[in-house]
């Protein structure tokens, strides 16, 4: 098999990258009690009828990670994994409200994750940068206490992000915190136009002033707003075999992929959980290339543009982007 092609991975929640063998090791080593019998079993409840039934597994099975350890471990098993799929770096979401809820400090999180990207150049040959995603489906007071809790670890933050529960909880909700984090030189991307509709990617855009936009397939739904991100040329992180999963598409073959880069947007291809949605970087690729007929040249630009879309300094991103250049698929 060819190597697969260079890439970015931008977006990536990694604890959706919590694989069952991982997830009954760390149950046994903090000795709780799954309330599944097997991994066989739990892979079993993987059938989602939409982002609410994912997310509640998603919750319920990170309970499974307490300490320092336990977040390196995790996060090292997802680069070993990233680096197979030709993932050359990776933006990693993390989720801080879902750990402090459990009573486990965001100082161990950070800690824990930080230690392995910090490895990471060495071990994996993967440069990194960490997301601290608020729950929108948590109130905006929630944000800021976890904001401020997470404040002695800026140093170590890129970007804030927003996630969980998008229909109900618009972005607007969350302005204040977005204007600390951008006072603080944080990057600012939220999801949105996932199951939300059109009005969530423009009020993520003009109310909280976002770097990027997670998902945003249902953009495609507003002309003036598809007119509005090709002009800006906005980043969208689309996640293809998460919407499959999840049910924002049907079929593969039905995704809107083609028609955004038929219309100049500047999309990424990205996998959010790929433990829960069958498939890391290179499987989304692989999953849209077949589903959708993308040829190479297709595909090398959907590469480009996972780099262009980073938050990498130039000179870091002209070296990756010379190593697409010259992949031989
Ligand atoms: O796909 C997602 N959407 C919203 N929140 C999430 N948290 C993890 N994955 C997701
Ligand atoms: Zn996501």
């Amino acid at each position: 098999m060819a190597a697969p092609i260079p890439k970015a991975e931008l977006h990536l929640h990694i604890e959706g990258t919590l694989e069952p063998e991982l997830a009954f090791a760390l149950a046994e080593g903090n000795g709780l009690t799954l309330p599944f019998a097997s991994q066989d079993d739990l892979r079993a409840a993987y059938s989602f009828q939409d982002l609410q039934s994912f997310l509640d597994l998603y919750y319920a099975l990170m309970t499974v990670l307490r300490t320092e350890d336990d977040f390196a471990d995790l996060a090292d098993a997802y680069l070993t994994r990233a680096r197979e799929q030709g993932v050359r770096h990776a933006e990693i979401f993390f989720d801080p409200q879902a750990h402090t809820a459990r009573g486990v400090p965001v100082g161990t999180v950070i800690r824990g994750l930080a230690r392995a990207l910090d490895a990471a150049p060495e071990k994996h040959g993967i440069t990194t940068r960490l997301i601290m995603c608020f729950l929108r489906d948590h109130s905006a007071g929630s944000a800021l206490r976890t904001f401020e809790e997470a404040r002695p670890h800026l140093e170590r933050i890129t970007a804030i992000g927003l996630d969980s529960a998008e229909v109900g909880n618009p972005p607007a909700k969350f302005r204040e915190v977005f204007e600390l984090a951008r006072e603080a030189g944080l990057k600012c991307v939220a999801h949105a136009g996932e199951e939300g509709p059109p009005a969530n990617v423009w009020e993520a855009l003009d109310v909280l002033g976002v770097d990027r936009v997670d998902h945003g397939v249902r953009s495609m739904e507003d002309p003036k707003l598809v007119a509005r991100l090709a002009a800006d040329q906005v980043p969208l992180t689309v996640c293809p075999l998460s919407n499959l999963r999840l049910r924002v598409v049907d079929r593969l073959a039905d995704h809107p992929l083609p028609a955004m880069l038929d219309a100049g947007l500047m999309v990424t291809v990205n996998s959010d959980d790929p433990s829960y949605f069958g498939g890391y970087a290179e499987d989304n690729f692989t999953a849209v290339r077949e589903a959708l007929g993308l040829d190479e040249e297709t595909l090398r630009a959907l590469a480009r543009n996972s780099f262009q879309a980073s938050f990498l300094d130039e000179t870091t991103r002209e070296t990756y982007l010379k190593e697409v250049d010259a992949h031989v698929f």
